[in-house]
């Protein structure tokens, strides 16, 4: 059932970045973060193992809804989509990616870190955007300062986001969700300690809650 950016934040407050290192973990690590009420995934194409990762949890999990993070390029974007990933994610926009992009009809979020960005990204039909990196940039205090003068645009902060800060970004009216690597500590995968990120999971979904 294809969506739209609004839709696809509004599934899940928090967005696990995700990093595969090793492919064969992907599935059990999906369903770990799923079985914590998260239904949104990010897999970032920073590793060589993401479209396997991506394809594998397309197929067996269908409860997540997973995309791709780190396109910068249309052809990374074009690789994601035929691996199945359902939305892109990139830390910024070009126009090439911007013109890919919509070409797609899949949800996309621009990463912006100024308000010229996320103007032009606007411009180009982007409303829900990527701050990042949110807290380097100016975390909340950013977010509040944008709501005067850019109130149509929705937020998915990225980039410093932890369990002790996430509530506060969830809590301003043009955050829809937030993102971070903090739900998948790489020791945890590594030794596939499935219990604790359902347990990180479930920590985060709650925060959001309230
Ligand atoms: O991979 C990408 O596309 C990025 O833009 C970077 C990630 O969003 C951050 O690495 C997540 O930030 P942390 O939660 O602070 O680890």
């Amino acid at each position: 059932m294809p969506m739209n950016a609004l839709e696809l934040i509004e599934l899940s407050p928090v967005m696990p970045v995700i990093v595969i290192r090793d492919p064969d973990t992907a599935v059990d690590l999906a369903r770990a973060l799923v079985a914590g009420g998260i239904r949104t995934l990010e897999i970032t194409l920073r590793s060589a193992a993401a479209l396997d990762a991506i394809a594998a949890i397309q197929d067996q999990v269908p409860e997540a809804v997973v995309g791709a993070g780190t396109v910068r390029t249309p052809q990374q974007l074009d690789d994601a989509l035929r691996a199945g990933a359902r939305f892109g994610i990139s830390p910024g926009l070009t126009d090439d990616l911007a013109h890919a992009a919509q070409a797609t009809g899949i949800p996309f979020l621009p990463g912006v870190a100024t308000a010229s960005e996320a103007m032009r990204a606007a411009e180009l039909g982007f409303r829900v955007q990527k701050l990042f990196p949110a807290e380097a940039v100016g975390g909340e205090a950013l977010l509040k300062a944008w709501q005067g003068p850019l109130p149509d645009l929705i937020f998915c902060p990225t980039g410093g986001i932890h369990a002790g800060n996430a509530a506060r970004y969830l809590a301003l009216p043009n955050v829809g969700c937030v993102g971070g690597s903090w739900l998948t500590p790489a020791s945890a995968v590594e030794a596939r300690q499935w219990d604790a990120i359902t347990a990180l999971a479930r920590e985060a979904c709650a925060l959001a809650a309230g």
